[in-house]
């Protein structure tokens, strides 16, 4: 496994446990408290975040912003009980339909 993949997964996994077993103090239990609603605001809020930063030729600032965001999806996707393996399976179920896309287009582009 990557270091990318690994390093999400081991954060999806702690986010999962402080929704099992809650840590009184942690801002993840904070969010999982305050629930949907405010998970939702923090994601609009990051998402935008991001916009900003990408717009800015300072890559500290833009990978912040999106590892800010990438924590609060995870966080989301935790709360909807949607796994990791959910989203690789619609991506990977992609693949092949993107192949064909392009090639359909190629096709009625002559
Ligand atoms: N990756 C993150 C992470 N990214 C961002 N944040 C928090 O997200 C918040 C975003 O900052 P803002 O200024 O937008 O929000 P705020 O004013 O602090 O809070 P709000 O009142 O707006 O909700 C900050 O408080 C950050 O600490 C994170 N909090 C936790 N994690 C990871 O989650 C894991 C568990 O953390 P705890 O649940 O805190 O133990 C840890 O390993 C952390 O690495």
């Amino acid at each position: 496994m990557t270091a990318a993949k690994q390093s999400i997964t081991e954060l999806y996994d702690l986010i999962q446990s402080r929704k099992s077993q809650p840590v009184s103090g942690s801002y993840t239990d904070y969010l999982f408290t305050k629930g949907l609603d405010k998970i939702l605001k923090k994601v609009g809020e990051e998402s935008t975040e991001v916009i900003v930063a990408a717009k800015n030729p300072d890559d500290a600032a833009f990978i912040l912003e999106v590892a800010d965001l990438t924590y609060h999806v995870l966080v989301l996707m935790v709360e909807r009980g949607i796994s990791l393996d959910q989203i690789a399976t619609e991506l990977a179920s992609r693949e092949g339909k993107m192949s064909r896309l392009k090639e359909r287009d190629k096709i009625n582009k002559y």
